[in-house]
């Protein structure tokens, strides 16, 4: 503890770490005793102050600060303290009559007002180990204490919570008149550390050693540990390390006396014969068959490999590890007689109560968890089974294989044939039910078949077995989905950094450029093609709240069309007129959502190469499409209301789309686009590919459609209910979105805004161009000094070339005084508490010690703060 530790995270660096840095202290724990005296007022009237564990010097700057002119101060620690004004420190161990000695050197025959005690043996991960040693240290502390502090004096230690906090308090309430537990403001919430004001000390003629004895002041402590046979709190968390072993608790209780190890092993007799066997397996960690009679108990049948791998290793077992235990225990305890079967030993029935009581808790428990996942599965698996009929019935539709006149034949033909579930329909089977045709029907899929399938035996079993199987895969996937949560609440607890990450990851999905969505006015119903500027500047001109006139976009269709034209005929391949007329089948009653859906799902490039095999048509898969398809797909785009342009030889018809269609988009996005919006025209478009894609639209390379069209895959329709926490987690961290744009692209943005960075900032130019300036000047003042030296009669010709080279010196100079060289002393080693000049310095010099430069800056920035403080 002594030397500094290194600051990690930022909550280290709170408000008393800068204002012990402001201020001068070494330590932010300056403040603990601040706000300490504050409170008990002890320093103030304190004409000698002891502080014990004084190292780096924080509390002993305090107390120098606080107690009157030539008072004494002594410092101790392990560690050396730099030197303080009119403070006496030594590095000594508190516990050494070696630091007694050295105190009562220093003191002479003085007594102490005030003793101060704010040691920490270095807080490491065995907590106990360290709160023990902490008692120990406070009690040492006491004992140093009680030697030297003066009647009514005052003793100041830190104690950490722990089970020794109430036996050290007992002792303190024998020595001292008032004893009082505080935590100052600035020691932080999340240390266990807490301050006993000891005021008013008794200064009994005899102090008891026992009194200042630890073996004896955390006695009771390490008996009830050893004993565990009350029903405190030690013996509680030996039951609760067998029966509830996966939650960990803190060890409080310290250590057993006289044994400090971590690991513990005993043999397998002990566990066997004990009376408490509960009390073996919550305490020790191993378990070994090393006597002759343990190693025949080993080779027994009962003693299964099982049990043999749990003994190895205690600490790792769960509940149901534990039982096996206790029953191979007592098993083995009849087939030695220890045990009668009929009638048990009041220890074995005490074991048997316990294991009861706890299992039938365990039980309900249980099996309400089981109902609950149940139910969740059940839901679950209806919401993901009715969207992928409906998702399926969009892929049947556009494929022609179903049209909604035919789904009622599919259902008829699935109610005659039992055709697999690729045809089956939840509503179409509601229907049949209301007719009483289900029973029917074969189909095996859904909740509501299973009960009509009660009345067939036969198939009864097959679906109990489904069923069974069913709920066994439900309880896995609720028993995953609660290990997740388990797993993140962990993550959350142990790392700071893991929350703020996962808020970050929560606003990176709204923040995340995803390519652009839907139109600033959501009102809008036109499925602009194009991006380009036209589009940009309604977009400006809304956003400007200028009233959007509701022409402007059939008006931006008319100018847009011919940027549409100007592709070439080579490109887009031969005419296919019928491809068009193929949108969508013969729908008189479409669900026409789905339909526009499916559309821009096909529209991607994968399905152009297609061609007429699937004969979907589309506007933005058409790299082969002519022309006049385009514009008549940019028509239908819009929003389908194509009906004149539609060739009568076909089969089909475009249909009107109905007002509802945005349905089939994700709904529950609209805030989130709206979000996106507002962030756009807030920053702008700041990323590198955001500002590649908007250039892509701007010049017509990209059509807004297409960016659409880009952005979906074969997943996109699926809905993410009821889909495990888990697996949305880890599609959002590896499903990124496939951008269209090339790296190439990117790249040279990046590289334009490199360049932008590297050009010096606009203070720094100015500077520099004021500084040539200014040289400018001086030279030019220069010359015209030196043209009036030479001008003059009365000089000789060799005094005018002095003169004037002197002129030209100075004009060429930077016109800055070279400042003096300062000679900088530190005033270590030999230079240390030196007065006058140091040997061998000549010039200026400066004395400098390594505190110096803080303390300068930190009186900068309090003179700054108070400046502005008051300009203000
Ligand atoms: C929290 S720091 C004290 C900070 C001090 N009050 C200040 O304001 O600068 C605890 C100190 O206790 C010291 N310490 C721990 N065990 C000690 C012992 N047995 N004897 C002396 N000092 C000890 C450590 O070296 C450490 O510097």
């Amino acid at each position: 503890m002594g030397k500094a530790q290194k600051k990690t995270g930022k909550g280290r660096l709170d408000k008393y770490y800068k204002l012990a840095k402001e201020q001068g202290y070494r330590a932010r724990s300056a403040f603990k005793l601040i706000q300490l005296n504050k409170k008990y007022s002890f320093l103030e009237s304190a004409r000698c102050c002891i502080d014990l564990c004084a190292a780096p010097g924080g509390w002993l700057q305090v107390a120098s600060k606080y107690m009157p002119q030539n008072s004494v101060i002594v410092g101790v620690d392990l560690v050396p303290i730099k030197p303080i004004p009119r403070v006496v420190t030594f590095a000594s161990d508190i516990t050494t009559t070696q630091c007694r000695n050295l105190i009562r050197n220093e003191l002479k025959d003085w007594r102490a007002d005030v003793v101060l005690h704010d040691g920490a043996p270095n807080v490491g991960t065995a907590w106990i180990q360290d709160a023990y040693s902490q008692s120990e240290l406070v009690l040492m502390s006491l004992k140093l204490a009680v030697d030297f502090l003066v009647k009514g004096g005052t003793f100041v230690t830190k104690v950490f919570r722990s089970a020794d906090y109430n036996n050290l308090i007992w002792v303190f309430n024998q020595l001292f008149g008032k004893v009082e537990a505080t935590k100052p403001p600035s020691s932080r919430n999340v240390s266990a550390e807490i301050f006993v004001v000891c005021r008013d000390f008794l200064a009994p003629k005899h102090i008891d050693p026992k009194f200042l004895d630890p073996k004896h002041v955390f006695k009771d402590l390490a008996a009830n540990t050893a004993s565990g046979t009350d029903k405190g709190s030690s013996a509680q968390n030996i039951q609760a390390n067998v029966f509830q072993p996966e939650k960990k608790r803190r060890k409080r209780d310290g250590y057993e006396d006289g044994d400090y190890t971590l690991f513990k092993s005993v043999p397998i007799a002990e566990f066997v014969r004990a009376p408490d066997p509960i009390t073996v397996l919550g305490t020790v960690n191993k378990m070994t068959f090393v006597t002759e009679e343990e190693k025949e108990w080993y080779a027994l049948d009962i003693t299964t490999g099982d049990i043999k791998a749990n003994c190895d290793d205690l600490k790792v077992l769960g509940k149901g590890d534990f039982k096996a235990l206790l029953k191979w225990r007592l098993a083995l305890r009849e087939e030695l007689g220890l045990d009668n079967k009929t009638k048990d030993t009041e220890d074995a029935t005490e074991t048997v109560e316990i294991v009861e009581e706890v299992d039938e808790d365990q039980q309900i428990q249980e099996e309400l968890e089981r109902l609950n996942a149940e139910a969740a599965a059940r839901t679950k698996r209806e919401r993901r089974r009715a969207n992928e009929v409906k998702t399926r019935t969009i892929q049947r539709m556009q494929l022609q294989m179903t049209a909604p006149l035919d789904i009622g034949l599919e259902q008829h033909d699935a109610s005659l044939g039992g055709q697999d579930d690729f045809f089956d329909l939840g509503g179409a089977e509601t229907g049949l039910r209301k007719r009483g045709g289900l029973a029917a029907l074969g189909d095996d899929d859904g909740e509501s078949d299973e009960e009509d399938a009660a009345s067939d035996n036969e198939s009864e079993s097959v679906l109990d077995s489904d069923e069974e199987r069913q709920r066994k895969v439900d309880g896995l996937e609720a028993e995953m989905d609660g290990l997740y949560d388990s797993y993140r609440e962990r993550m959350r607890e142990r790392d700071a950094k893991f929350k703020v990450k996962e808020s970050r990851e929560k606003n990176a999905e709204r923040e995340e450029w995803r390519g652009i969505k839907e139109p600033i006015d959501v009102d809008s119903d036109s499925e602009e093609e194009e991006g380009g500027w036209d589009k940009m500047e309604v977009a400006k001109e809304r956003s400007g709240d200028t009233s959007s006139d509701d022409d402007s976009d059939s008006e931006d269709e008319e100018d847009e069309k011919p940027a549409t034209r100007k592709r070439p005929r080579t490109e887009t391949g031969p005419a296919k007129p019928s491809k068009r007329a193929k949108l969508v089948t013969d729908l008189r009653e479409p669900k026409q959502p789905a339909s526009q859906a499916a559309k821009v799902w096909f529209s991607q490039d994968l399905f152009a190469s297609m061609g007429d095999s699937l004969d979907v048509g589309d506007d933005a898969s058409d790299a082969d499409m002519s022309v006049d398809d385009e514009e008549a797909a940019e028509d239908s785009d819009a929003n389908w209301e194509d009906t004149a342009d539609a060739p009568d030889d076909d089969d089909f018809e475009i249909v009107k789309a109905v007002e509802d269609d945005v349905d089939m988009w994700d709904v529950a996005n609209e805030d989130e686009d709206q979000l996106k919006q507002e962030k756009i025209k807030k920053h702008g478009l700041i990323t590198a590919e955001a500002v590649t894609l908007a250039q892509q639209l701007v010049n017509r390379q990209k059509t807004k459609t297409q960016l659409i069209n880009d952005g979906f895959n074969r997943y996109s329709l699926n809905s993410k209910d009821g889909l495990p926490d888990w697996f949305l987690d880890e599609e959002a961290k590896f499903y990124k979105p496939n951008l269209p744009i090339t790296k190439e692209a990117v790249a040279a943005l990046r590289a334009k805004q490199r360049a932008l960075d590297a050009r010096p900032i606009k203070k720094v130019a100015e500077a520099k161009a004021r500084k040539k300036f200014k040289a400018a000047q001086r030279l030019e003042k220069a010359m015209k000094k030196a043209e009036g030296v030479n001008a003059t009669s009365d000089m000789s010709e060799r005094e005018k070339a002095q003169q004037i080279e002197k002129v030209m010196r100075k004009g060429l100079s930077s016109g800055q005084k070279a400042k003096k060289e300062i000679k900088v002393v530190v005033a270590k080693g030999a230079h240390k508490g030196l007065k006058g000049r140091p040997k061998g310095v000549k010039g200026r010099y400066t004395m400098v010690d390594s505190r110096m430069k803080k303390e300068v800056r930190a009186k900068k920035r309090v003179e700054k703060a108070n400046k502005k403080r008051k300009r203000s």
